[in-house]
């Protein structure tokens, strides 16, 4: 390891003064100008970790649904996931390090974890469309050079397809093709074997309408279209031809104003999703035939998901072979809580033989251990008639999800044929349950980190006396829950409401919104009534 190169290198990449970031849930993520000498480090950082794992490692530039003035990187793990957790301690202590401490941190961290600096190392990069990233990722591909890594730089990618580039060069191409093409064409066939058993093919099944937030998803799935059109016709809004990045559009911005997106035509019980602004979140959404607008979102999406799961692997039956925790599936989906943030979700779901994980907001994927492929693969000749045909299904649904990360292309296109298959219309999936009313509030206090929770961030611990004060609110409310934490990408608390009507939903959240400001240090202007609604 050339240390002096380092040294030398990173004063090119210098950090402002007194700026310390943490890797978050989501990497680091903060505004464009802060970043490149956290990119250079994430370089170095990934070199180590490719050369610890002895594999390929992902780097990606993207802040997700932030405005486009913001950017942010992540890295991803062998297996396609988010970073291990001690190595976002490394990242967070790398991206703070001064200048004349980067070499002795460097060192530190290779000792810590065992580090052999005569491995080879290879980094595969890539990024969204913000005007900043291409820079930005330059900056990560100094930072692997400066290491003698060796990388290969995609460019333009959705986060999910740099996961699933990742694990497939992992895997030695037995997941897919680590290029594009491969992407496409594992999922396109995929999508084509499956809704080829759909006996409705009417045109209600089989154009939707999408809003791409003005991001990466907009390009990705223009050159994705002409692959899957013969099962499926997508209309593209913000495509970023003109709009600008998550502005007003985009799957963060329709779940949290619960309204449509700016620049999206729909017609009444018209069937619309929009994806954020790196395609790794969906949600779906209708107008009805009253102008009431309807979201459908990451719950909703996880319901269809495992309902039509559960009814393939009844069919295929495969009575004694079928494990414990799967045997439940015939009375019930057993559900699980964790906390915020896919990488604790992912791996709550690989527990499972089959894990579907969902987040509200539309990020979710399910996971299916190598056991099952296999069986399934396995019946799926052995098995005659319906059985076999189910089979067959679950084969192609295994790859049609991506076992890597969630993803709003390979998302939609597993909702758009279970929804062809079952012959739902946007409005039956809807209805297959009632949410009860709900609203979320943030509140702005001096220090976050006053609040501690426990139970998947269900119950606050501190600051003292919060969650008694939310007991005794909760208690007013008929079906009522509220729940308090902070952010993890935002200098906020976030609350949560539900109760029997909206108007209690809001008035809970208001009430435990005074109550955050009031004893865990509330700051600037006090929640009034119907404050920051929606945000
Ligand atoms: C309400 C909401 O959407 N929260 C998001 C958001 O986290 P917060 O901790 O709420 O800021 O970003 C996370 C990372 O992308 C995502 O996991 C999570 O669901
Ligand atoms: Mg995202």
């Amino acid at each position: 390891m050339d240390l002096g190169a380092v040294t030398k290198h990173s004063a090119s990449h210098a950090k402002p003064n007194g700026l310390i970031l943490q890797y978050g849930t989501a990497g680091f993520r903060t505004k464009a100008e802060h970043l490149d000498h956290v990119m250079f480090r994430m370089g170095l950082l990934a070199v180590l970790r490719s050369k610890q794992t002895k594999s390929t490692i992902g780097v990606m530039v993207t802040a997700s649904h932030n405005p486009e003035e913001d950017n942010g990187v992540k890295l991803v793990d062998p297996l396609g996931e988010m970073l291990a957790p001690s190595w976002e301690e490394h990242a967070t202590c790398l991206a703070n390090a001064e200048e004349q401490d980067m070499q002795r941190v460097l060192i530190d961290i290779s000792k810590k974890e065992a580090v052999n600096l005569q491995q080879d190392a290879f980094i595969v990069i890539g990024r969204d469309t913000r005007s900043s990233s291409e820079k930005l990722s330059q900056s990560v591909i100094d930072g692997v050079t400066v290491l003698g890594g060796q990388f290969h730089d995609y460019g333009l990618l959705t986060t999910p397809q740099l996961h699933y580039m990742v694990y497939c060069r992992n895997t030695s191409g037995r997941y897919g093709k680590a290029t594009t093409e491969g992407y496409y064409q594992k999922l396109s066939k995929a999508f084509l074997e499956l809704t080829k058993q759909a006996s409705c093919s009417g045109d209600e099944y089989r154009s939707l309408k999408v809003d791409c937030a003005n991001g990466i998803g907009a390009l990705k799935l223009r050159e994705m279209e002409h692959y899957f059109s013969q099962g499926l016709s997508v209309q593209l809004f913000n495509d970023g031809t003109k709009g600008k990045l998550n502005h007003l559009c985009g799957a963060d911005f329709v779940k949290s104003h619960q309204k449509p997106p700016q620049g999206m035509e729909m017609k009444s019980n018209e069937r619309c999703c929009s994806f954020d602004g790196d395609a790794d979140r969906i949600v779906y959404y209708y107008h009805d035939a009253h102008g009431r607008f309807h979201l459908v979102d990451g719950d909703k999406i996880a319901t269809l998901i495992s309902s039509f799961l559960k009814e393939l692997l009844l069919e295929v039956w495969w009575g004694d072979w079928l494990p414990c925790e799967t045997r439940l599936i015939r009375e019930i989906v057993p559900v699980y809580c964790t906390k915020t943030g896919v990488k604790h979700l992912h791996h709550k779901a690989q527990e499972f033989d089959i894990g579907v994980y969902f987040e509200a907001n539309g990020h979710g994927t399910a996971l299916f251990s190598t056991t099952v492929e296999m069986k399934i693969k396995q019946l799926a000749e052995e098995l005659e008639d319906k059985k076999r045909k189910a089979a067959k299904m679950l084969e192609s649904i295994i790859d049609l999800f991506n076992q890597a990360a969630g993803d709003a292309i390979s998302d939609m296109l597993v909702i758009e044929a279970i929804l062809a298959l079952k012959g739902l219309t946007v409005q039956q999936w809807d209805a297959l349950y009632t949410d009860l009313p709900n609203r979320q509030l943030k509140v702005k206090v001096a220090d976050r980190r006053v609040i501690s929770t426990t139970d998947a961030e269900r119950q606050a611990v501190t600051p003292p006396g919060l969650q008694e004060a939310i007991n005794d609110l909760v208690k007013k409310y008929k079906l009522s829950r509220a729940f308090v934490r902070p952010s993890g990408t935002e200098d906020v608390v976030r609350i949560y409401a539900e109760a029997d009507s909206q108007e209690s939903a809001d008035s809970l959240a208001h009430e435990v919104s005074l109550a955050v400001f009031q004893l865990a240090g509330g700051i600037g202007e006090r929640p009034q009534p119907g404050w920051m609604a929606g945000s």
